[in-house]
Formats: C-alpha cells, structure tokens, sequence
C-alpha cells in the first residue's frame, strides 16, 4: 500500500503518523479490538453512524466465545447457547426475532435454580440406577431452603464469605437440612449445577454477590440454529480482519496506535478493547502509556471462570427424551451431566458439561482421554450406549485467545469494580462481557456492553472532533423498534 492508500484509508501504518491530520471532511476513525459479540456490536453500531470502522481479531473465524460448529451437519454450540431471559427486554430480543430465529426454552420464570425444569431431568448414580424424582424434588426444596438460610448468615457477616462456607454454617445450625447417603449426591448434584452456572467451584462464589444479578424474565432459551446467525447478522459490511492478534495499544492525545503481532499498526481517532478479561488479566496487550492503578487492580479484582463442553454426534438416539441426564456422586467436583440436543433440536447429539476446576482438570488431558472420560460417565447410565461417530472438545480455559469462559463476581469484590473496568482512558473504551455489570457472564450482556461503548465513543469524539452533520446517526434502538415478529419459542 503506498502513502496516499494509507491516507484514504484512515487506518495509517505507523511509520507514516507524524505526518497525518485528519481531514476535516473525512468521518472519525475506530479501531475495535475483539470479533466477539461485544466488538462486533460495536462496530455495527459505529459503521451505521458512518464512522470508518477496523475490527482487529485475533482467532480465524469471529463469534469469540459464541462458536457455532457444523462438523456434525448440524449447528452445535461450543461457547454460549442459552439466551437468559426469553422477552421482550432482552435487548437482544428484537435481533433474534428479526431473524426468524428459533428459541427451545429448557425453563419458564419460576425454575428450579437456574437453568431446567425439574420435570425434564433424570439423575443416576455411580452405579447407573436412576434416582427416584420424589428424592429429586425433596433435595432440590431442600436446596433452596439451604440457600434461603445463608441469606441470615450473609446479614450477619459484614465480610464476605463463599457460598460453600456459608451452606457449611447453615447445616451445621441446621442438621435437618443435612443429607445422607443418595441424597446428600443429589445435593451435591444441585451444588454442580449452581458451580456451573458460575463456573468456579462453590468456595469461589461470593455470598455477598450469588443472587444480586438481575436476571431478565422469560426463562432460559437453547438457540436451536445456534447463535452464529446472531453474529453474522451483526458483522455484515464491517472491515473485519481475521489473524491480527493486538499485542500493543498507543494511546496518544488524538490517536490510538494499534499494533499487531507481525508488526503492522493502525492508527485511528479511538480504539474500542473487548478482547476477554482473562486476555487482560495475563498482560498480553502492552498499553502506552501503562493503565493506571485503579483499573490494573480492577482488572485483577474480578473473577474469570472456566467451562467445557465436550459434544457427541451419535448414530442412533439410545437415551431417554429428556433434556438433562445426570450423574450424582459423594462431591459436586465428580457429578457430571449431559444436555440433550436431541429434545431441543432433533439432532442426536449430547453435550457434556464440566465447569470450574474440573473443567481445567480435563484441558490437561488429549481430547482422546476426555472422550473415553467422558463416555465412562454416559455407560453409567447407559450401559450399552454405542461410540460417538464424532465428537468435540473445547478448551476455554487454556485457549489464548479467552483464558477462560466468562467472569464471576470474585468473595470480597469491590463495589465499583465494574465502573472501573468499564471507565475510558482518553480514547480508550472498554467494552466486553466483564463491563456489563448487570448482566456480566452473558451474551446479552456483552452486546449491551458493545452497544453502549459505540455511544460513548461517538459522544466522545463528536464533541472532540466538532459537529459531523455529514454522519447519519442510526442507533441500535431504532433497528430494533422495526422488528415486530414475535419470539419463536417451542416447549412453552
Ligand atoms: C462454554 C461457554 C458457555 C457459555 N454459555 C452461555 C450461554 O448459554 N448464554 C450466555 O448468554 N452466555 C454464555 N456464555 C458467555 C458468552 O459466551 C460470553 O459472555 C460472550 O460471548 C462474550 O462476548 P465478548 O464479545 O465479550 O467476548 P468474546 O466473545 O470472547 O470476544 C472477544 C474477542 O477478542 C478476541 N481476542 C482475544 N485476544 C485478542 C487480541 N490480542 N487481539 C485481537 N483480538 C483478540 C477473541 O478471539 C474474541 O473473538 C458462555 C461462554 C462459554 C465459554
């Protein structure tokens, strides 16, 4: 490229910075770093206002921690699935029903901590008897009646505990809650399936923090199509270049240097970061000059957790038509349980899910070992369940580009944790799952986060760089007001 494509193109190798102003006429430059949701929102947003727009990504495909794969000829999600909050406040909403995109919903508002409905899971044991669902129910009311007793130990301690620590001083003044034998696996079943929710074990989960999120209504739904479609719709028309990994960010008084690791740099009037906080958390980006203190520690004071999924493509359906099938054991660490995609999809398919440090256990073994681990668990309940055809393994937890698969609020975490992660540097913003301190974890909550960085950068540099009547300001709201279609949800 010579001087004069450096020029128009807005986005100058380095070497040529001295030398450039921005032309008065010419719509104000961003740089984004990330192709997850966050980024990409974010610069659907910018391109739409007529700012000339780079996504830099790191990996060879965009999505982030949304992975949609089709190897087994049908879409099986490897990140993010579920969208939390079936309705119309979900702000992705209005995007998924504009694509005619189909929702399984797995649990209605009321469910049983988080995720599924009682009625379509089965748990067995180590030795691959189901457990009766009369014992089910009486230890998941058992649960909760656990959960509502450490709200009393939460008032009492003005310090932070974890979760674990307080359901141990609950059962200690409370010996009835206790359970024994089956039932105290199955109670360490529900203890899995709240670690999962997290994705750290439940002496990582803050007391203080544990139900504080606002949680949007609707129930949780499986994305049948997967979300990839979601991410397309969005990266349409944005200049996204793919294996451009940012290891140095240059924050001038006017202008942002970018640099990629083969050396190429970008220059433009602001740059947007969303790469993982667990890419933050490891220093992998060199910022000029150095973040200051406060967002360094906040940077450090939240949590990122780990979960895997392991995929199985069968020939033939051999297991129950249910959504959840689970395996209960004396700690939550060896309980273990598959999502059915068959039920939501049609598709025979099951995913095994592990989370926390069991998860970072099974990234040390080859994806040949994870297998036969994981199949051991299915022939507990299914004793003559056939091989996989193909299967899958992700590994969030030691990928360099995540470092893990989404945050968690850390025991002791400060306040304004959130405000300091999300708070700009000059012509720094921040956005990414981990800002969202409302929905933090999520993938509605990594859009909005996108979404509201894109305005705060506009502001910014409209009122640095003067009035822009050229530039037609479309905001995501007024795209979203045009669809009207409703929700397409099964299983209601
Ligand atoms: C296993 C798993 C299950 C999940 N389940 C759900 C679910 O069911 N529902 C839900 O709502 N959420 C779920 N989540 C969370 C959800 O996927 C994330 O919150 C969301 O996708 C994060 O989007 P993001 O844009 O903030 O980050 P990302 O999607 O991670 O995007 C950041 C991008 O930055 C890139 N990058 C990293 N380093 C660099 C660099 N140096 N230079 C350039 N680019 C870089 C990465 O490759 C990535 O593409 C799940 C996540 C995982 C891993």
């Amino acid at each position: 490229m010579d001087l004069k494509d450096s020029i128009s193109n807005n986005f100058l190798d380095g070497t040529f910075a001295s030398h450039i102003e921005r032309k008065q006429s010419s719509p104000p430059s961003v740089i984004v770093i990330g192709g997850g949701i966050s980024g990409i929102s974010a610069a659907h947003i910018l391109h739409n206002a007529s700012f000339k727009v780079i996504l830099l990504e790191s990996r060879d495909r965009i999505g982030g921690r949304i992975h949609t794969d089709y190897s087994f000829g049908c879409p099986v999600d490897m990140g993010a699935s579920w969208l939390h909050g079936v309705c119309n406040e979900n702000p992705l909403a209005p995007l998924i029903r504009g694509l005619g995109l189909t929702l399984y919903r797995t649990s209605g508002d009321n469910s049983v901590l988080y995720d599924h409905d009682l009625e379509s899971y089965a748990l067995f044991d180590m030795d691959g008897r189901q457990v009766p669902q009369q014992m089910v129910i009486e230890v998941g009311e058992a649960f909760k009646r656990i959960l509502k007793e450490t709200e009393k130990v939460r008032d009492e301690h003005s310090d932070d505990m974890s979760v674990l620590q307080a359901i141990s001083i609950v059962l200690d003044r409370h010996p009835e809650l206790r359970q024994e034998g089956l039932a105290h696996e199955v109670l360490q079943w529900y203890i899995c399936r709240m670690e999962a929710w997290f994705a750290v074990d439940a002496d990582m989960i803050s007391l203080k923090s544990w139900d504080q999120e606002n949680v949007l209504s609707g129930g949780h739904g499986l994305m049948v199509q997967g979300y990839l479609p979601v991410i397309k719709a969005l990266a349409k028309d944005i200049d996204i270049r793919l294996n451009h990994r940012v290891i140095k960010i240059s924050n001038g008084r006017s202008k942002v240097m970018v640099t990629v690791e083969d050396g190429r740099q970008f220059i433009a009037d602001a740059a947007i970061i969303t790469v993982p906080l667990g890419v933050l958390k490891r220093n992998l980006i060199d910022f000029e000059p150095k973040l200051p203190d406060w967002k360094v520690s906040a940077i450090s004071d939240l949590g990122v957790g780990n979960e895997n999924k392991i995929a199985l493509h069968f020939n033939n359906v051999f297991w129950p038509n249910l959504e959840l099938l689970g395996v209960v054991a004396p700690t939550s660490y060896s309980c273990g349980y598959f999502l059915n995609l068959h039920k939501a999809t049609g598709h025979p398919v099951l995913v095994y899910m592990a989370a926390g440090r069991f998860a970072y256990d099974l990234e040390k073994l080859s994806d040949e070992s994870v297998l036969n681990f994981v199949m051991l668990q299915l022939r507990k309940m299914f004793p003559h369940a056939s091989e996989p055809v193909q299967y899958l393994v992700s590994r969030w937890g030691t990928d360099p580009n995540s470092f893990g698969c989404y945050s968690y609020d850390v025991v002791g975490k400060p306040e304004d944790v959130y405000d300091r992660l999300r708070a700009p540097l000059g012509n720094l913003f921040f956005a990414g799952e981990a800002v969202s301190m409302e929905h933090q974890g999520s993938v509605h909550g990594a859009y909005s986060a996108g979404v509201m960085a894109a305005g705060n950068c506009r502001r910014h540099l409209m009122e640095r760089l003067g009035s822009l009547g050229m530039i037609q300001l479309i905001s995501a709201r007024d795209e979203v007001l045009e669809a009207t279609v409703p929700l397409q949800i099964s299983r209601i």
